[in-house]
């Protein structure tokens, strides 16, 4: 079974308009509403590419009671621990560029941090934990690690998509697969900017860290690296409508796939189509937009 855990989960307000002017009142052109946060997106793709999955983490308020509604409406099996605070909303802004406002998000008290690693200690081996996303400021630092901690002891499979000091030491508990985009590989290893060149000596290192590796570069494409094999692929060329949540429908491609036991270029073929599906749509991508994606997807050995 695949569990998916945001500690810090989010309504996603998209607002699109022509223009952004700041200091002046602004009016939108359209404005979509999602259940959002990394985790939820990986088990919201996952859904829509045929895998059952069960969304943990922390939700609270209207906005977290929104999110588990949408998730049951979408017949995903949702088990938050609930928080007085209410679920944070991430602004989205469309005009021309993207440009992202992401909320804080509620505090959690150490019971409620309890209480979430009482059900990742129900899991069982064999299980896949996805830990992605940032934790509310409110969080003590080492609550991911205890996450990380419960779920290795049982012989879950652990799948990491974070970024800063938590990256860092969620490592440590050898995942089954670990994506972080160039930038977040960059800041792993206290560098700047990447060149692809860099990105393959950097990834390497990852790998010696966790079994898949897969490095993201927006429409640059993407790498992966692994035991069995160092693949590269472009991203197929397309209309960009909405590139929030790329990096999670990746994962649950690489996932849903992985699964469905695909040859490891099959499985990074799919997991860049469902990337390159939700960048092109949009909310996430569907079934039927990664399909007809993966055809276009020409993958490299490196
Ligand atoms: N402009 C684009 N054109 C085509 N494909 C894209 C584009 N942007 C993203 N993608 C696809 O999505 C994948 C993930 O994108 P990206 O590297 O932006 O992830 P990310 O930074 O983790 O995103 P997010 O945090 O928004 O989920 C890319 O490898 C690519 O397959
Ligand atoms: O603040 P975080 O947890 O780093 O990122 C949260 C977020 O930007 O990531 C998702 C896209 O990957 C969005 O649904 C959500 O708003």
């Amino acid at each position: 079974m695949i569990y998916t855990c945001t500690l810090n989960p989010s309504v996603d307000y998209i607002v699109h308009m022509d223009e952004l002017r700041v200091g002046e009142l602004n009016r939108a052109l359209k404005t979509l509403t999602f259940p959002g946060g990394k985790g939820i997106n990986v088990s919201r793709v996952l859904k829509r590419l045929g895998v059952d999955s069960t969304a943990l983490g922390f939700a609270g308020g209207f906005t977290g009671a929104f999110i588990e509604s949408e998730l049951r409406n979408e017949g995903i099996a949702c088990d938050f621990v609930h928080v007085p605070g209410p679920t944070r909303i991430n602004v989205k802004l469309k005009a021309g560029l993207e440009t992202e406002i992401n909320g804080q998000g509620p505090v959690i008290s150490s019971e409620e941090v309890r209480r979430l690693i009482a059900k990742i200690a129900a899991l069982s081996a064999g299980d896949v934990l996805v830990l992605a996303g940032s934790a509310p400021p409110s969080l003590p630092v080492e609550a991911y690690e205890q996450l990380a901690a419960e779920a290795a002891k049982r012989q879950v499979r652990l799948v990491i998509d974070t970024s800063g000091p938590a990256l860092r030491t969620l490592l440590a508990y050898q995942p089954f697969l670990v994506k972080p985009n160039h930038h977040e590989l960059a800041e792993l290893f206290g560098v700047s900017a990447l060149t692809k060149e860099e990105v393959v000596i950097y990834g390497r290192r990852l790998a010696e860290m966790g079994r898949h590796v897969i490095v993201s570069m927006g429409g640059a494409g993407a790498f992966y690296f692994g035991e069995e094999a160092e693949l590269f692929a472009e991203a197929p060329e397309g209309t960009v409508r909405n590139s929030v949540g790329a990096g999670d429908s990746m994962v649950a491609g690489f996932l849903a796939a992985h699964a469905s036991g695909k040859s490891l270029e099959e499985v990074f073929a799919y997991s860049v189509a469902a990337g390159s599906a939700t960048a092109f749509s949009e909310d996430l991508c569907t079934k039927e937009e990664v399909k007809t994606l993966v055809g276009r997807v020409r993958v490299a050995r490196l």
